[in-house]
């Protein structure tokens, strides 16, 4: 059993968003964002980091005009957003701040319909939608539409963020740290469920993060930004870790290069193992009876929606007569989406030296076991460096007017770095 989480189209399609000469003055002599031209390739994640005040919400909130720039242009797909009325446009472009940014007085189901609601869409579709959206973000609309945000934990309220975000199927998504208000737990899971997500919904993300660990693990593409918007390095997680531009992003990278590299493979990328399957009520006797004619030492029991529940040794079914319904709270559980780093974490927890592996909606996929992390994190190490293409990113002109394509040459450009230009796939 083995899936995969790269898809070579976008399920739906992003737009590619393009900065030209973009600069920021908030009134002193030194711009906040300088001079920065810089390409988002349509339906991929690019992570936006640097250490504070470098100007990275700048350029985001310049991205949906709630910034407006000083000078230079951004454009959506073909179309200038200058040329677009700044509330049309916010409800083209998704925005997610940190928290969720839920209004409190208003419901779950409230909260999301807010852009479909603006669109005049009428109430059977709101409600469609608002129910699709929960399910897509994990959570059960039944048990959640009609609940206020401080009836959720910050985890389920940073889900119901992005559903609202999504409410209206727009190309773009911006994101402002939205994991930085949860606990690294949850942070972790946010992660994964946002990759699942994307894996459907194939929309164009800009993340603003200071994690850098979060920017290895969720971005298609990395910019590292220096103070006044100016770009370091563009380029794959991948390429950033083995060739870092500078010492500056030597430092940002700090310790560890080499571990970090570990966050690079998912479970997704790896060969997973197939297990036997039980639901409750069975005849554990016969269940036992397929553990063994398969040559297993245990089995996955499922709910009805293919939920793990627990993982059940021989020896324990020998002392049940019916599968149990019990869930197991200990179970080591890993989402596909996550890191091989994750997943060796959650097997230390594990007795069998393993993880039940699961997808979109938490429903199990397969078993991941120790021995696959250590080869795949050999291989790994071995073949890192992929050719891949990299989008424009300069500060100053790219001396080429008004199309600063990706034949732009490097050595046309002021300052800052321009990567290698070659075949436009396979971030990851
Ligand atoms: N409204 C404002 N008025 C004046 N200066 C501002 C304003 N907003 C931001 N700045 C300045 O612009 C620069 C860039 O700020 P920005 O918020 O874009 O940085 P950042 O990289 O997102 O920082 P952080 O990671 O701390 O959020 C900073 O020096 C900041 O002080």
């Amino acid at each position: 059993m083995s899936e995969t989480s790269t898809t070579a189209t976008p399920p739906t399609g992003g737009s590619r968003i393009l900065l030209e000469n973009v600069t920021k003055r908030y009134g002193s002599a030194t711009p906040a964002v300088g001079d920065l031209t810089m390409e988002i390739p349509a339906g991929k994640i690019v992570m936006l980091v640097g250490p504070s005040g470098c100007g990275k919400t700048t350029t985001l909130k310049m991205i949906n005009r709630l910034i407006e720039p000083t000078s230079g242009t951004i454009s959506l797909g073909d179309q200038d957003v200058t040329d677009i009325d700044g509330d049309q446009l916010r409800r083209r472009i998704g925005y997610v701040i940190q928290a969720g940014g839920l209004f409190p007085h208003m419901t779950i189901a409230a909260n999301i319909a807010i852009v479909p609601k603006l669109l005049k869409w009428d109430a059977e579709r709101i409600r469609a939608r608002v129910d699709e959206l929960l399910d897509l973000v994990s959570l059960d609309p039944d048990t959640y539409r009609d609940r206020y945000p401080r009836e959720l934990s910050g985890g389920q309220q940073q889900r119901v963020g992005v559903a609202r975000a999504l409410a209206a199927d727009p190309p773009v998504l911006l994101m402002d740290e939205p994991f930085g208000a949860v606990d690294p737990i949850t942070r972790q899971r946010l992660q994964d469920e946002l990759l699942l997500i994307q894996e459907e919904v194939g929309k164009t993300i800009v993340i603003v993060t200071h994690d850098f660990d979060e920017a290895v693990k969720l971005g298609d593409w990395i910019v590292i930004m220096r103070e006044g918007g100016q770009i370091v390095q563009y380029d794959t997680p991948e390429r950033i870790l083995a060739e870092p531009a500078d010492e500056f992003v030597e430092n940002f990278i700090g310790a560890g290069a080499g571990l970090k590299q570990l966050a690079l493979t998912r479970v997704s990328d790896v060969e997973l193992a197939d297990a036997v399957t039980a639901r409750p009520g069975e005849v554990a006797a016969e269940v036992l009876e397929r553990v063994t004619q398969a040559g297993h030492g245990h089995v996955v029991v499922l709910d009805d929606r293919d939920r793990p529940l627990s993982w059940l040794s021989r020896k324990q079914l020998g002392r049940v007569t019916q599968i149990p319904a019990d869930t197991d709270a200990g179970l080591p559980v890993v989402s596909r989406s996550a890191t091989l780093n994750d997943a060796l974490d959650t097997m230390l927890v594990s007795s069998v030296a393993g993880a039940l592996v699961t997808g979109r909606r938490d429903a199990f996929v397969g078993v991941i076991d120790v021995e696959t992390v250590m080869r795949s994190i050999a291989e790994a190490r071995e073949g890192s460096s992929r050719d891949a293409a990299a989008p424009i990113g300069v500060n100053g002109s790219t001396g080429s007017g008004a199309e600063p394509a990706l034949d732009a040459v490097p050595g046309a450009t002021s300052g800052a770095v321009l990567p290698a230009v070659s075949d436009h796939d396979g971030a990851r």
